[in-house]
């Protein structure tokens, strides 16, 4: 009896002593070089809640203020179980994204896209699909074909919206993203299919950043089943169109035919930002009467200009749109408060003094956008700093709202298109904007 109860008191204590040097370890991670500097909060949960707090869209987190004061610009920590480093410093940021492939996501929202997804495999796949993803969203196609889709589909929501008094920008936002997207892959759609396709896409991660645990009331797991109900509504689509013979949309011998894969490889759709960032942007310009009153002259001059008064718009007219190029940019500045290089380093890295090791997850900020050295009153929504000359652009030294490298988003131009679009046929009616 005696023995039976020394053994119990050795295995508990090798367990103690094991579980303290786990906790030990998960605190103090070691590198071949230098970390930065931060803690890595409490065992798997890490300082994920404090993160998660909520806070003002047009400021940084909270967390990651304190952490900068307390820390300096770039610190570790431990987010949903994965460790990370956050950077606020834009050298090292764009160091990161020219030179680290992987996509910074955790695993839930790797398994969300499929694990075949092209966007998150190997570099060689990666390059062939952002190539051919350019055919569908680079300018050429956008000025060919999508300025006359996106202005029907914002045109014919706009004025369902006014027929019922009120429109949702976000879902409005989603509805013509989707629609638009999945047109052009799978051809003309029943708009039950489409507003089904539209309704799985809400429940699409906002955040880049989740726990990975797939159990009933997870928001992984409300994802994952509108994931499954969208790939079998697309395969319900491909196979009734291919007994029916009828054609498919032109990028579907790309995205399906090319990749040998089937539906589980689409993933065009990957990004989810551009309607919350519309809706931040309808918010921001009815909260400045001097915007407003700018939009207005150059919408009804578009309008004004047309010899038929319901003509549609042109890529012409989109390009004339220099004010509302303005808006866009500064709301894309000001709106950029979540990290836009997001990174796993495939190697340990070394960028100054501090050395970021493999498997890390690596977030950095766009603290540039809010710099007063880059930005005279940076907290300042004000089209008018914006000069004619960086309209086109998506990327400098000081703008990197749709990040940089490797990486960079291959939807931005389409992002600004739709929602360019959308301010346009929102300026043809009387308009009050209300938060819920
Ligand atoms: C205002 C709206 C948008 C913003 C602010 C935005 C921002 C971003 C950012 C920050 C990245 C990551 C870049 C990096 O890590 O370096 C990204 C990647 C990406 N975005 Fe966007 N995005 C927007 C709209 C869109 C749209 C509408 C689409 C698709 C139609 C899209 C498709 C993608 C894809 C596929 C990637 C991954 C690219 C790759 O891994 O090679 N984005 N976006």
């Amino acid at each position: 009896m005696v023995e039976v109860y020394e053994l119990l008191t050795v295995v508990v204590s090798l367990i103690v002593v094991k579980l303290f040097h786990w906790i030990y370890q998960w605190r103090n991670p070691t590198s071949n070089g230098k970390l930065p500097p931060g803690s890595m909060g409490y065992p798997i949960i890490g300082e994920t809640f404090e993160f998660m707090k909520p806070h003002d869209v047009l400021q940084f987190p909270t967390f990651v203020k304190e952490r900068v004061l307390r820390y300096g610009p770039v610190f570790r920590t431990s987010l949903f179980g994965a460790k990370a480093i956050i950077s606020m410093d834009l050298e090292m940021n764009v160091e990161i994204a020219k030179a680290n492939h992987v996509p910074g996501v955790t695993k839930s929202i790797a398994r969300l896209f499929g694990k075949n997804n092209l966007f998150i495999q190997s570099k060689q796949s990666h390059k062939h699909v952002r190539n051919l993803t350019f055919q569908l969203l680079g300018p050429q196609c956008l000025k060919l074909r999508m300025v006359e889709e996106v202005d029907l589909l914002a045109r014919t929501y706009m004025e369902e919206g006014a027929r019922n008094g009120c429109l949702d920008v976000k879902e409005t936002s989603s509805k013509i993203l989707i629609e638009c997207l999945a047109k052009k892959v799978m051809g003309e759609m029943e708009p039950e299919a489409a507003k089904e396709l539209a309704l799985c896409w809400r429940y699409f991660p906002r955040d880049w950043f989740q726990f990975s645990w797939n159990v009933p009331g997870a928001g992984v797991y409300r994802m994952m089943k509108a994931r499954k109900r969208m790939m079998k509504l697309i395969k319900e689509m491909v196979l009734k169109k291919r007994a029916s013979g009828e054609e498919f949309g032109e990028f579907f011998k790309i995205i399906f035919g090319e990749m040998e894969g089937g539906a589980e490889k689409m993933s065009l759709t990957k990004q989810h930002q551009s309607p919350g960032i519309l809706a931040a942007t309808v918010k921001l310009i009815s909260d400045h009467p001097k915007v407003v009153e700018e939009l207005n002259k150059e919408h009804e001059g578009i309008v004004r200009g047309k010899t038929e008064k319901e003509a549609g718009l042109t890529w012409e007219d989109y390009k004339s749109m220099t004010f509302t190029h303005k808006v866009i940019n500064e709301s894309l500045r000001i709106t950029s408060t979540a990290p836009t290089v997001l990174r796993i380093t495939d190697h340990d890295f070394q960028v100054g003094d501090y050395t970021i090791p493999a498997g890390w997850i690596f977030m950095g900020y766009p603290n540039v956008h809010f710099s007063p050295k880059k930005y005279d009153d940076p907290l300042v929504f004000n089209p008018w700093r914006w000069k004619r000359e960086d309209l086109s652009s998506i990327l400098s030294k000081t703008y990197i709202p749709f990040g940089a490298g490797s990486r960079l988003c291959v939807g931005a131009e389409f992002a600004k298109l739709q929602m360019a679009i959308f301010i346009h046929h929102m300026f043809r009616y009387r308009f009050i904007f209300i938060t819920y």
